[in-house]
């Protein structure tokens, strides 16, 4: 999964400042972060609602529009994914309800 999130990130980083007329991707960067981030949202709302509706097919294809976005908008902000991961990587083996309970009260 990481290589092909990497690929992907590197041919979305390369669209950037390309021709809007022929890329998908350059045509996101030219519209901006809103854009980007409002698409990362409909994504997400339609895997939820492909979820409730117990579709995996949809699901899957949904999960990888969000994907798919989650990666343009983190290239936009110049987050490489290697830092997502590595976040995840931390958080490798603390649970959850572990990691909730050791937050400072509120
Ligand atoms: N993985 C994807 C990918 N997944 C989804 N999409 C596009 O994301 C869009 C989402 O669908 P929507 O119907 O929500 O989009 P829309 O209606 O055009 O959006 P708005 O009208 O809201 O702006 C569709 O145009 C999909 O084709 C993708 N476009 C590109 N990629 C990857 O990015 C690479 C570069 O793409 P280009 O920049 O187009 O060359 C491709 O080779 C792929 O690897």
């Amino acid at each position: 999964m990481a290589d092909t999130l990497t690929r992907l990130e590197a041919t979305v980083r390369a669209r950037k400042g390309g021709d809007a007329a022929t890329s998908y991707v350059a045509r996101l960067f030219a519209r901006g972060r809103p854009k980007i981030a409002q698409k990362l949202g409909e994504e997400a709302v339609e895997t939820v609602i492909a979820a409730m509706a117990g579709d995996r097919a949809e699901v899957i294809k949904e999960s990888a529009d969000l994907l798919f976005h989650l990666t343009v908008l983190l290239a936009e902000m110049d987050v490489p994914l290697a830092d997502v991961l590595a976040e995840l990587d931390r958080r490798e083996g603390l649970s959850g309800l572990a990691e909730k309970a050791a937050r400072p009260a509120e």
